[in-house]
């Protein structure tokens, strides 16, 4: 780049700063006037407005000085959060304004080049028109992801705009100094990316606005599908993407849809924590997060005692597959996340209008008041074309109904009188308030009134709970009904295999109040069937990461609970660690689910992770693992450590945790298969001198932190290290086959540095890798 050129560049750079600067300098006491001002009028609201209530005229004079006190603080309120956000957007930019600039000479016009430099937010001069900075979500900023220079268009509210781009540049700014720039074609230079991508991890994800890449950009830019998949390999940016796509939507929507109209699936806990400074960073408020497990611990937890993936995962691991009761585990868990199970049960479903459902009855002091048959002749006397959540509904109106004319019967029985006695004090007292108003005009003596509402109380108190038990529809025996699916004739149809073991063992966990982790969606899907499905019509977007271990009955949930939501769903079938999982892209269910019309799918290739030999060393370990394309970043080759027993192991290991922890590497994980492992290599490593603090990780960190830790692999999904040290990757470990994809997610993690360990014979799928893609050290042994 001529230096001509840089010099005009760097002047622009410092004139934008200039005019942020002494834009920052007017506004911030303006914003510290305001806030002092809000908190001020909160604090006197009482003070100011005339309170007295005495007469007629005073009472609205009081009024309508409150509406206008209330008018006052919200006015100011609004203007100070304007101006304050206006101040942030400011700040942000400080540091570097912009990223990008492109030329652009639209069609129709004189010839002469726009110039639109983009940055993470916008900023115009003081005419209040002219763009200095373009937020990289506007429509033309579009451009600068999408298209190299020569012929362009793109979409705008008033319509698309064609035009030709004659210069499209990139910037590396730091403190307002320009340290690199550079003229690009087609793709977002890779010199920037290599740049980004060789520094060290943070114990928080980083937003990737300057270096968004073309099919990233598809992502986080497509509005028009319903069901959005992404299918994209390790490393592949797709969590990335779905947080710049939440931001861009905030920002595209911004007159109608906020933040808490969003909500993120994501794995667990720790990696909501990971991701919760990117949006900020952007200038956006974080969206609601959430846990699959956490909509069922809701809706099932307090009558089970529910199993979660991790505990499933961690049983499943925990023999060899050759142990018939893990087979049997893994056979009980495909087929309750397969489609033909979650049809069956729609199927099942639909036979409960004729017959077979099930209710409990209402007891009242252990003597039935309404019967399960009672329930049970009525729901059938209703008309056979209304649906089943409808007849509950009038089922529960009757049952409301006819407990309130039990009630009122029941107080005349004997056991009410001896409850009375039992009332106390407070409840005397109240009832005796009431008597003292009730008996001016009644014409009963007071003795028998007094009585009568004693007896209407005490009645009132013991229907309470039943007449609660039937609002809250727990009188639909739901847990029956699942289990009819796994006896008497419904058991005899099913094909599955070992379907009669496996239909034994769930009865036998129900009924002693366990729900297995692939039961709980089963269960609660059956239960919606009949009495109707939970919905949230607020919610817009709701975006899915690590969607492949979504089974068919959690993406149809996500369908009827979010009826209003777009949904955007991420994974990596290669990663799909637990036995319920789903192929994305390839799924032929999961296209129907919203029909081929409103789903696209999205597949990312290139791996921005990991270093070039580790990406070649992974991806060698897939049948399918040459679609995957590594990012050039140039790095060591990961190295197999054999050790000759386990105590070598540990040493080994030890020293290299150190010695790396002295180096570059911000964090480093040593990777676990389970969390037995994790916990005995936690003891183990923490005896090593100088490693005393090491950190270890369970399905309850709630934070994600930097620094060295131990972690089972299932956890260390979604997130990244610097430096990965696989704990055990020997055959005794990763031996079988079904093992393939902890270990690739596992490896996978590694930014810069991974190192595998095994004492004794390796994996066999160190066999699989190419040839030349790792390197084997053995410790010299005298
Ligand atoms: N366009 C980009 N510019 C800069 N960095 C990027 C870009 N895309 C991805 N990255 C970086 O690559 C790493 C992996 O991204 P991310 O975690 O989003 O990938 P992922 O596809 O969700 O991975 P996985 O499925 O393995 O969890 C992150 O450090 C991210 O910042």
């Amino acid at each position: 780049m001529d230096a001509g050129e840089w010099k005009k560049e760097q002047a622009r750079v410092d004139a934008v700063r200039g005019q942020l600067k002494k834009r920052i300098a007017r506004d911030e006491p303006i914003v510290s006037e305001l806030k002092a001002q809000v908190v001020g009028i909160r604090s006197e609201f009482w003070d100011d407005v005339t309170v007295n209530l005495a007469e007629s005229d005073d009472r609205i004079e009081t009024a309508v000085s409150m509406k206008q006190q209330a008018e006052v603080l919200s006015e100011r309120e609004r203007s100070h959060r304007a101006l304050r956000s206006g101040l942030q957007k400011m700040r942000r930019l400080l540091p570097a304004p912009y990223f990008g600039r492109i030329d652009l000479v639209e069609e129709g016009t004189d010839g002469t080049p726009e110039q639109a430099y983009v940055g993470v937010a916008s900023f115009l001069a003081d005419d209040g028109e002219t763009f200095l900075v373009y937020d990289w979500r506007t429509p033309i900023a579009s451009l600068y992801y999408d298209y190299g220079p020569g012929a362009v268009r793109y979409e705008t509210p008033g319509g698309e705009i064609a035009g030709e781009m004659t210069l499209k540049r990139q910037f590396s700014i730091r403190e307002g100094r320009i340290r690199s720039m550079f003229d690009t074609g087609m793709t977002i230079g890779d010199e920037l990316l290599q740049d980004v991508l060789s520094r060290t991890s943070s114990s928080q994800m980083q937003a990737i606005v300057g270096t968004i890449q073309q099919d990233q950009n598809a992502i986080i830019r497509n509005d028009r599908a319903r069901l959005l998949i992404v299918q994209g390999a390790a490393g592949s940016g797709k969590t990335s993407a779905a947080l710049q796509r939440v931001a861009y939507l905030l920002y595209k929507h911004r007159s109608r849809i906020s933040a808490e109209q969003m909500v993120l699936f994501s794995p667990n806990p720790m990696f909501s924590s990971y991701i919760s400074s990117v949006l900020p960073e952007l200038g956006e408020e974080n969206i609601k997060q959430t846990t699959f497990q956490d909509y069922l611990e809701l809706r099932l937890g307090r009558r089970y005692e529910l199993e979660d993936a991790a505990e499933q995962l961690e049983a499943v691991l925990a023999g060899p597959e050759a142990d018939d009761s893990i087979r049997l585990r893994a056979a009980s868990i495909s087929c309750k996340s397969s489609v033909r199970f979650l049809e069956r049960i729609e199927a099942f479903a639909s036979g409960l209008l004729r017959s077979g459902m099930r209710f409990k009855g209402f007891r009242l002091r252990g003597r039935v008041v309404v019967g399960r048959s009672q329930l049970t002749e009525r729901f059938y006397a209703m008309d056979a074309s209304i649906r089943l959540p409808n007849r509950i509904e009038l089922l529960k109106e009757w049952l409301l109904e006819e407990l309130e004319r039990l009630e009122t019967a029941e107080r005349e029985a004997d056991w009410v009188r001896e409850e009375i006695e039992f009332l106390d004090d407070d409840q005397y007292r109240k009832i005796h308030k009431t008597l003292r108003r009730q008996r001016a005009g009644a014409d009963e003596e007071e003795s028998v009134l007094e009585e009568r509402l004693l007896r209407t109380e005490v009645a009132r108190r013991a229907f309470r709970p039943l007449r609660r038990l039937a609002e809250s529809l727990a009188w639909i025996d739901a847990a029956g009904l699942y289990k009819d699916l796994f006896r008497g004739e419904q058991a005899e149809n099913a094909a599955e295999e070992r379907w009669s073991e496996i239909a034994a063992r769930t009865l036998s966990a129900l009924d002693d109040g366990r729900l297995l982790h692939e039961d709980a969606a089963p269960l609660l899907y059956l239960t919606e069937l009949v009495q109707g499905f939970r919905m949230n019509t607020s919610i817009r977007y709701v975006i899915v990461d690590e969607a492949q271990d979504f089974s068919p009955f959690q993406f149809h949930f996500l369908k009827r609970l979010f009826p209003m939501a777009k949904i955007t769903a991420l994974g990596d079938f290669n990663q799909a660690i637990f036995a319920h999982s789903t192929e994305l892209a390839a799924s032929a269910w999961l296209q129907r689910l919203y029909g081929p019309d409103q789903t696209e799918t999205i597949v990312l290739r290139r791996s921005y992770r990991s270093t070039r030999p580790i990406v070649e060393f992974t991806r060698s370990l897939l049948p399918d693992g040459t679609a995957i394309e590594p990012f050039d970043r140039p790095g060591e080759l990961p190295v197999l450590v054999r050790a000759g027993s386990a105590e070598e192991r540990d040493r080994l290991l030890g020293a290299d945790l150190l010695k790396l922890a002295a180096g570059e590497a911000a964090s480093i994980a040593v990777i676990c298969r389970t969390e037995g492992e994790s916990q005995s290599a936690w003891e183990a490593l923490r005896a090593i001198p100088g490693l005393e603090s090491l950190k270890r990780v369970t399905k309850d960190t709630a934070k994600f932190e930097s620094g060295m830790l131990v972690i089972p692999a299932y956890l260390a999904k979604g997130v990244e290290f610097d430096a990965v040290l696989l704990y055990d990757a020997s055959a005794d470990a990763y031996g079988e086959e079904r093992l393939r994809k902890l270990f690739y997610t596992a490896c996978t993690r590694a930014m810069h540095v991974l190192r595998l360990y095994a004492a004794g014979a390796a994996s066999p799928f160190f066999a699989d890798a190419s040839p030349g893609s790792f390197r084997v050290v053995e410790p010299a042994r005298p």
